[in-house]
């Protein structure tokens, strides 16, 4: 049996992660930039402090953060950073950089993130991102009106979900759980999804609750009461530019950084993946 690792090096791994990719992807003359949620953020906030002080930014230059949700507005705020709410960016700039974690990550960078019940904005900001760090359950967090719950649940069991449930507390009698917008997280189990790749290859899906990443989430999209699905696929901010559309940014991230148990870090970039 693989010796488990323990929780001492899991935290190691993740805060090395997010100073590599920090120090590539972070410039103290940057304006607006994303910061993600949950606990592999709280590094990257640490790294940009650090960085921050080690090459301040030109005189008169104001770094903007912003968080997507209520803990990432504290970790930015206890660090000395200066928060902005997602609605006060001008309409017109486009953040430069986003910093997040994820809990899956396939081989083309498709995500599953809401965790710790933060998908949504962590959406909102993706999409006016031109380029997404990640660094790193089956099943996939979607988040939902509380009136509309079980209604989702049926729905997410009729494309194949093998036991969606409504998230709660561990102290059950404190009710599901909620979210920023006070919205409920469905927890859905699928099977395994196919990609983009494995779709071109050839494989069926859309039967027996097997599905591909993109036409999953827009299933899902589509239920009445979903605000938002916890997968981020599709295209990342490089390529939504590239493809000439200006002002959005995509889901996906350009690059992953994976913190390892010997202490190293291995890096997903985008163009390396199309290269194979
Ligand atoms: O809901 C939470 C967010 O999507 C997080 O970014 C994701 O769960 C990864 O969190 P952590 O860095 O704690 O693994």
């Amino acid at each position: 049996m693989a010796t488990p690792i323990d929780l001492e090096t899991i935290e190691a791994a993740k805060r090395k992660a997010a100073f590599q990719a920090v120090a590539d992807h972070f410039r103290s003359d940057m304006a607006f930039v994303g910061i993600g949620s949950g606990s592999t953020i709280v590094y990257g906030v640490e790294a940009i402090k650090a960085h921050l002080a080690a090459h301040p930014p030109p005189p008169g230059h104001m770094n903007w953060f912003v968080p997507t949700g209520w803990n990432s507005k504290k970790v930015i705020e206890a660090a000395g950073l200066t928060p902005i709410t997602f609605d006060s960016v001008p309409a017109d700039v486009m953040l430069e950089v986003c910093f997040d974690g994820a809990d899956e990550v396939d081989d083309e960078l498709n995500c599953i993130k809401g965790g710790g019940a933060c998908l949504f904005q962590e959406k909102l900001v993706a999409c006016r991102t031109q380029r997404r760090l990640l660094t790193q359950w089956k099943t996939i967090p979607i988040e939902v009106a509380p009136i509309a719950y079980q209604a989702v649940i049926a729905a997410l069991k009729g494309l194949g979900s093998t036991g969606p449930v409504l998230r709660e507390h561990s102290l059950s009698k404190t009710g599901p759980i909620q979210t920023d917008q006070s919205f409920y997280i469905v927890d859905a189990p699928f099977k395994q999804l196919l990609t983009p790749s494995d779709v071109e290859a050839g494989a069926e899906f859309g039967k027996d609750g097997v599905w591909d990443v993109d036409t999953l989430a827009k299933e899902i999209k589509k239920i009445n009461g979903v605000l938002e699905v916890g997968l981020f696929h599709g295209m990342n901010g490089e390529e939504v530019a590239a493809s000439g559309v200006k002002g959005r940014g995509g889901q996906k991230p350009v690059a992953v950084y994976f913190g390892l148990a010997d202490g190293g870090v291995t890096v997903m970039h985008y163009k390396d993946l199309k290269k194979k």
